[in-house]
């Protein structure tokens, strides 16, 4: 006879254990979701919902069952076009087994005063009903080099992006808190950008407002422990809507080299798979296989939704910061090229 007499039980018994331990280690460490089981008894507020990635959200609700749905953005034309539309689709949803969702909307500039936001949310609030999921989908993009980004435009960045989540956060936090329980939680989705995990070459100003969101959320998350409402945060990249068309004027060629890298999602696919993460209770949304690893390579010290990722960012951490590393070196090399 030749050979070790026990490999094959040994390998088995070690394959067995180190299964083991990571299970147990995730069962400890992996946060348990709470799903979101009954639509019917929901109140979402969209921003944003009027067009592109919102609009989409909204459309999702609406096949969900969604009691109630209150749409929110500046322009009132579009907005009661939505309403209009999104009311006849409502009620000619197939297989209903709830009465059709109610289609609210609401014209209101989120870059106002503080106060005056506040007073027109908590008016509609009194004239409709609580809140219990907040869906903050609208934003803007500006695409230019930092010489050719006015001063105002870092203002304007991180008000349409950062400062209409942090405003309707503060505002409807409370009642949302309350709002939620462990078998129907409440919810916040928190709409970032593949730009807000890495800084893109022409995006001093949106990758900043961006990139606001995550440590805005990480710290959130934290503050939310306990209670039951999960918070979302999606990092979509390009996405066909009409704010892409609009921000594609004047944006820099090595800008669309770099980000058509990850391709040109539908608004329907990024909005469906947000909503899906909130369903379930997801703490990321990230979408492809760039999204993917950009997610596991920039996790730093965030909470995990899943085994997989778990073991990916364990195991594999060293391996995708190699692959990093090489994407940045490519990166680098195109900017330098242009600027040759
Ligand atoms: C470890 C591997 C890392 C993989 C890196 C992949 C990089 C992919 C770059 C994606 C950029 C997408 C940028 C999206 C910008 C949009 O948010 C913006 N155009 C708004 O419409």
């Amino acid at each position: 006879m030749s050979g070790p007499a026990y490999p094959l039980p040994l390998i088995a018994v070690i394959l067995s254990c180190s299964i083991a331990l990571i299970g147990l280690i995730c069962a400890v460490l992996l946060p348990s979701r709470r799903k979101i089981r009954d639509w019917q008894a929901t109140h979402c507020l969209v921003t944003g919902g009027s067009s592109g990635i919102g609009k989409e959200v909204v459309r999702n609700l609406i096949s969900r069952g969604g009691k109630e749905i209150t749409i929110v953005a500046r322009n009132k034309a579009k907005l009661s076009a939505a309403q209009k539309e999104f009311t006849t689709y409502a009620r000619s949803r197939p297989n209903q087994s709830s009465a059709p969702t109610v289609i609210h909307v609401l014209s209101l500039d989120l870059s106002l005063d503080f106060g005056v936001i506040e007073e027109s949310i908590n008016k509609h609030v009194a004239e409709t009903s609580a809140i219990t999921n907040l869906f903050l989908c609208a934003g803007s993009a500006l695409a230019r080099v930092a010489t050719d980004t006015p001063p105002t435009s870092y203002h304007s960045m991180m008000s349409s992006n950062f400062y209409t989540c942090t405003t309707l956060i503060k505002i409807l936090l409370p009642s949302l808190a309350a709002s939620g329980t462990s078998s129907n939680p409440s919810s916040i989705l928190i709409t970032s950008s593949a730009a807000g995990q890495i800084g893109i070459y022409g995006y001093t100003a949106y990758s900043a407002s961006k990139f606001a969101l995550k440590g805005y959320s990480d710290a959130l998350r934290l503050e939310l422990a306990g209670k039951a409402c999960n918070l979302t945060i999606a990092f979509p990249p390009n996405t066909d809507t009409p704010g892409f068309e609009e921000e594609n004027k004047g944006k820099p060629e090595v800008t669309k080299y770099i980000e058509d890298g990850a391709g040109l999602w539908t608004a329907e696919s990024v909005g469906d798979g947000m909503v899906d993460a909130v369903a379930k209770g997801y703490g990321f949304k990230y979408f492809g296989v760039d999204g993917w690893m950009l997610h596991n390579v920039t996790a730093g010290m965030g909470e995990v939704d899943n085994v997989g990722d778990f073991v990916v960012q364990v195991f594999f951490g060293g391996l995708l910061r190699f692959i990093g590393i090489c994407y940045g070196w490519m990166f680098r090399g195109i900017a330098k090229k242009a600027a040759k």
